[in-house]
């Protein structure tokens, strides 16, 4: 998979450069390439911002070098359209069902906005070279596209085959089958006089998946009873 990130933060996603997703980008696994949307200007101050038409608070992000970086960014011939995200409090919610369709995905770009957001032709013109999603993270408001970025990258690059080591491990967490997942423990089995659950330390199978199954469905219905179907 390769994925172009655009931003005036380029810097935020150095982190990516760690861990299992480093990995994955040294073997080739994720192309990773992040890009400096002030290399798309042509002025003296490599401005990517204006005031907003209509009046208002705060600066526009202006089109003209989102629509140079998406040409650039989407001129390789061959291959399918990519999948163009702008992460956005105005998206679509992005959950772990969206990181499993995306992870099939070839290319994606994602496009971090700043300011009050990206001029809104920005994304009816990235219309014309694959498909757009706004994306979300959820209800809260960030000052900026590149937080839900990483977490989007992360969430979607995990699921890449070959990225995580153990497969097993991707299936059995929150979310991977529309509940939370159970509790975990390990050694000492008794830590400040609180004793791990003796029905893990039982050996019985049968009996430890039934119980983790329980805690699964006690967990979503407390804390997530939105998760659980009508
Ligand atoms: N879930 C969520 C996304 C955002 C977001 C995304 C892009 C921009 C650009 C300027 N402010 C932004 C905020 N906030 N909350």
């Amino acid at each position: 998979m390769r994925v172009d990130v655009v931003s005036i933060f380029p810097s935020y996603f150095d982190g990516l450069e760690l861990s299992l997703l480093g990995k994955a980008r040294a073997s080739g696994i994720l192309e990773l390439r992040v890009h400096d949307l002030r290399d798309w200007t042509s002025d003296r101050h490599r401005t990517v911002d204006d005031t907003p038409y209509g009046g208002g608070a705060g600066m526009v992000m202006k089109p003209e070098p989102w629509g140079l970086a998406l040409d650039e960014l989407t001129s390789d011939a061959g291959g399918d359209a990519p999948t163009i995200i702008f992460p956005s409090p105005a998206g679509e919610v992005f959950r772990q069902a969206t990181a499993r369709q995306l992870a099939v995905r070839e290319h994606l770009i994602i496009g971090c906005g700043r300011y009050e957001g990206i001029d809104e032709r920005v994304f009816e013109y990235a219309a014309t070279l694959g498909e757009v999603r706004l994306m979300s993270l959820g209800d809260y408001v960030l000052n900026g596209g590149e937080v839900a970025a990483m977490a989007m990258i992360e969430a979607v690059g995990r699921l890449i085959p070959g990225v995580v080591g153990n497969p097993e491990s991707l299936v059995e967490e929150s979310h991977e089958d529309g509940l939370l997942e159970y509790p975990s423990y390990t050694k000492p089995s008794t830590w400040r006089e609180r004793a791990v659950p003796d029905v893990l330390l039982s050996g019985n199978h049968g009996a430890i998946v039934s119980w983790r199954r329980e805690q699964q469905i006690e967990r979503t219905r407390t804390r997530r009873p939105d998760l659980l179907p009508e």
